[in-house]
């Protein structure tokens, strides 16, 4: 690992090149060479390995390069061109960004991993770091969705932390990726509290498997207990206190809040993707900005009380409410995000949004859909659908049950 006296740096990973993933890099790559004392100068982005073409609108077309017209690894051409011209086209890449297609090998000195997939594809790629990370890394998941099994819900930071046995807070926000990578202004709430940890405690030979991690479920929070397992920053590195964490994500033009309540920050962003289909919805039937801040207001009311009726022990409402992660996310979801235009065209044009986001988004993934389903599987599983009509109403519309011109009726409070 890099020193520097007898001061170790911190070496960072992005495990994910997505829209987001590749914006990320892009601000910890700056910010990696503004703090040269605290980090390495690499910032290693892992790449999930596909064939591209260079777009023929795209500035790095040569229709006189033979290369130009073959497909090519996307690794090779970020490395090359230094910019994602598939997920992030037209942004140019500090050449400190170094693409990798090999997982393993992309976080082997990581000391802190920065994940940022589409949230169906933490668990596999879990799995396939588990105890071949450094084990006392730390990691920060800026991934927006919930894990759910039969047996209940957990975050996303949370499926992280247990399947690689260490420490991983949350990033959250009102982020469109592609304001962010042209350096617009916007704010992000990072949630980072890892609990005191015991030096002393033997480490575990691996992380634990599947099986072996516990689900949280309403009746079993956040297993904190857990803390006495991971293992504590050798003292040759920098503390990653809140201000050299911030120091990794804050930038002009993104201005970074530090919280305690990983909860609320990971809930906030997970939820307000199906808030932001049934806005996308509304907009389709053209009813408006009203009919819009509507289901905005009900959504939020849905994603507070889940927040207490689940994580009552951590998720804050003052999160929600005070935090670039809660009804700002909202707001920007709902004017300008994926998860709203798809939804939108899909109702204007009556294809299904799984159609849409195939033929729009160029691999890009929604985020709101699978949510939905996820929140649903848990929500019937606790008999309540009917406390959320909201997120049950965009379940319900995704399945084909009822139309969208059904929601006024279908969120209007019961009378008991
Ligand atoms: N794009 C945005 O504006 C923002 C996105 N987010 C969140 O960040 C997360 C990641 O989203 P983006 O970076 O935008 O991704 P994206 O939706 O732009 O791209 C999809 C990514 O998934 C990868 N992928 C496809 N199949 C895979 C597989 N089998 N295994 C692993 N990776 C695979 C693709 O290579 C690509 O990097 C999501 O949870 C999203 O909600 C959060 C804030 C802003
Ligand atoms: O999370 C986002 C903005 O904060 C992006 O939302 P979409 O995935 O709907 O584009």
């Amino acid at each position: 690992m890099a020193t520097l006296g007898a001061q170790k740096k911190h070496k960072v990973t992005i495990v994910g090149s997505g829209n987001w993933g590749t914006t990320m890099s892009k601000l910890v790559a700056e910010n990696v060479e503004a703090h040269p004392t605290l980090f390495d100068q690499t910032v290693q982005m892992w790449v999930y390995e596909e064939d591209v073409t260079i777009p023929k609108d795209s500035r790095h077309f040569d229709p006189g390069s033979e290369t130009s017209n073959k497909p090519q690894k996307l690794s090779h051409l970020i490395n090359t061109l230094h910019e994602n011209i598939k997920y992030l086209p037209g942004i140019t890449l500090p050449p400190n960004v170094v693409a990798n297609p090999d997982l393993p090998d992309s976080v082997k000195e990581a000391t802190i991993m920065v994940f940022v997939l589409p949230h169906q594809f933490i668990p596999r790629v879990c799995d396939q770091l588990a105890g071949k990370i450094v084990p006392f890394a730390r990691a920060i998941c800026c991934t927006k969705g919930v894990d759910v099994s039969e047996k209940g819900i957990r975050l996303m930071s949370e499926a992280i932390g247990m399947r690689l046995n260490i420490y991983c807070g949350a990033l959250s926000g009102a982020n469109i990726a592609s304001e962010i990578a042209q350096e617009k202004y916007s704010e992000t709430t990072v949630a980072y509290d890892p609990p005191p940890m015991d030096s002393r405690a033997p480490t575990p030979s691996g992380s634990p498997t599947s099986s072996q991690v516990d689900l949280i479920s309403p009746s079993k929070p956040n297993p904190s207990a857990r803390s006495a397992r991971l293992k504590a920053l050798p003292a040759e590195y920098p503390p990653l206190s809140h201000e050299n964490v911030r120091k990794l994500f804050h930038r002009p033009y993104f201005h970074v809040r530090i919280v305690d309540d990983v909860a609320g920050v990971s809930l906030g962003g997970a939820l307000k993707n199906i808030i932001a289909l049934a806005a996308g919805f509304v907009d389709g039937l053209g009813w408006g900005d009203n009919a819009k801040a509507a289901v905005m207001r009900v959504g939020i009311l849905e994603m507070v009380a889940f927040g207490k009726a689940f994580f009552e022990d951590s998720a804050k409402t003052s999160t929600f409410t005070e935090e670039s992660c809660g009804v700002a996310d909202v707001i920007t979801s709902c004017m300008g995000g994926r998860n709203f235009k798809c939804a939108k065209k899909a109702t204007a044009t009556g294809k299904s949004i799984f159609e849409v986001e195939q033929e729009d988004l160029n691999g890009q993934k929604l985020q709101g859909t699978s949510t939905a389903y996820e929140v649903n599987s848990f929500l019937r599983s606790q008999g309540l659908e009917a406390d959320y009509p909201l997120f049950t109403a965009v379940y319900n519309i995704l399945e084909g049950n009822v139309k969208p011109e059904q929601i006024p009726q279908l969120i209007e409070p019961k009378a008991k």
